[in-house]
């Protein structure tokens, strides 16, 4: 008997699945064993690329997570309801879940997985970050007998692939923020990924799988792209670096006591691995013990790629079904109860890159070298090449210090006679 799904969603990626489920020749023979039995959507009358029998597409989505027919739900709707309400739904029938949805897991998993575990249902996520790239399960099978000290990613394609451009062309962010719409890489509201909430909710998973334990998405620290200028792209370059958005989720305390879990954008010096990931393709860099560096890399987006992750889960379910496996596989399962404890984002200990524009004094260097010093700041490096009108520009790159600290002098700088203006603060990796 063929195991039966429930499609909610019939958009980019729920029409990727159906079109991957249609097609399996060459593919894994358990896809064959598997029925598209319902599709849910917004509305009737939009012509869609996939064929299905009369009666398959509907839009009461309600109907269908209720329906006892279903073996699993598909949910790639997105938004957070009614997306919550009908996983939950699905869940309490019993019913297993494949979800691509970052952004409602990032908010309720908690709620999600424990219902989950009650109900004794497994809920898959791996179309959730990386888009097609294997990182989930990776994280929860391949690697898990690792230590994991670190996951380092880019995993939002819009913004890289807005970066990318910035810095091989020169161009302005708003100009190719423009073309990526254009594209269609980024959202029609484009928020969610130029100001790094995509990101932060996709590391807020990768960490909770890495670091084994729930995160509150509220700790996790969050900064965009908007004001990467090409100055500052073009400074980065001249001492050696590319501007990257970068999720961070490391230990913040040598007793890992702490987490430090972040999305900001990053001087990535360009001999690191993810200097050279460019354009809408995403990677994600594990660091564990023994294992050392793993880097996932590849396609964060589209269809195709997408609904190979979301197939990927369903077919592992489908095997769960078919051989049945107790459903308390705890490779498959979420087994975090406890949260982490996130630190401040004033604890974080890094070098930063800051931009002046001061005034054309003798001794404007001594002067901020001075204020550092006052707060155990030490500079790595200081340039002043250029001029922005009748004003000098300085850069300088520190070394590790508490951000804490940085904030403090960047707050006595500011009130010097021979500053106009900080543009910006970028931190460095
Ligand atoms: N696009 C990607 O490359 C990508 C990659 C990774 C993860 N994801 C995630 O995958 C999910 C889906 O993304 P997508 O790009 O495929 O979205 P999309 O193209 O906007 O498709 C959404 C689909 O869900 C249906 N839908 C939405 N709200 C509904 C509602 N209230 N009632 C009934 N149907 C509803 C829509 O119906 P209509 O067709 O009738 O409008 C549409 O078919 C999101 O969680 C997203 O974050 C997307
Ligand atoms: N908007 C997301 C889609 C994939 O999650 C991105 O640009 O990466
Ligand atoms: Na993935």
């Amino acid at each position: 008997m063929g195991v039966k799904l429930g499609i909610l969603g019939l958009g980019t990626v729920g029409t990727g699945t159906v079109q991957l489920l249609q097609d399996t020749a060459g593919r894994h023979p358990l896809l064959k064993e598997i029925e598209i039995y319902r599709v849910g959507v917004r509305s009737l009358d939009q012509p869609r690329q996939v064929e299905l029998p009369t009666g398959v597409i509907t839009t009461d989505l309600e109907a269908i997570v209720n329906n006892p027919e279903i073996d699993i739900i598909v949910e790639v709707m997105g938004g957070l309801e009614p997306a919550r309400t009908l996983i939950l739904t699905a869940i309490k029938n019993g019913k297993h879940v494949v979800t691509a949805n970052k952004a409602a897991i990032s908010r309720f998993g908690a709620e999600i997985f424990t219902a989950a575990n009650q109900a004794g249902v497994y809920v898959m996520l791996e179309a959730a970050v990386g888009g097609g790239i294997p990182v989930i399960q990776p994280l929860k099978q391949s690697l898990s007998v690792n230590r994991i000290h670190g996951i380092t990613g880019i995993v939002n394609g819009t913004t890289n692939y807005i970066l990318t451009r910035m810095q091989t062309e020169g161009s302005d962010f708003n100009d190719v923020l423009a073309d990526a719409q254009r594209l269609g890489y980024a959202e029609a509201d484009p928020t969610a990924d130029i100001d790094g909430l995509d990101a932060a909710d996709k590391i807020a998973i990768l960490a909770s799988l890495g670091f084994d334990g729930r995160i509150n998405l509220q700790e996790v620290y969050c900064e965009g792209i908007r004001q990467v200028s090409k100055t500052d792209i073009s400074y980065a370059a001249k001492l050696g670096f590319v501007i990257k958005l970068l999720a961070i989720a490391k230990h913040q305390t040598s007793d890992h006591s702490q987490l430090s879990v972040r999305v900001h954008p990053t001087l990535v010096p360009q001999t690191h691995p993810l200097a050279s990931i460019n354009g809408v393709y995403n990677a994600i860099l594990v660091e564990g013990e023994p294992i050392g560096q793993v880097m996932f890399f590849g396609p964060g987006a589209g269809a195709g790629a997408t609904a190979s992750a979301v197939c990927s889960d369903i077919l592992n379910l489908v095997a769960t079904l078919k051989t049945n496996t107790p459903k308390s596989n705890p490779l498959l399962a979420c087994r975090h109860e406890n949260y982490l404890q996130i630190a401040p984002i004033s604890e974080l200990v890094t070098r930063f890159y800051a931009r002046f524009l001061t005034k054309d004094q003798p001794s404007v260097i001594g002067k901020l070298g001075t204020c550092f010093g006052k707060y155990g700041v030490s500079l790595e490096s200081v340039v002043q090449t250029g001029f922005q009108a009748q004003l000098a520009e300085i850069v300088v790159v520190t070394h590790d210090v508490r951000e804490g600290d940085f904030r403090q002098a960047l707050a006595e700088i500011e009130t010097l006679e021979a500053i106009d203006s900080i543009p910006s603060i970028l931190r460095v990796l």
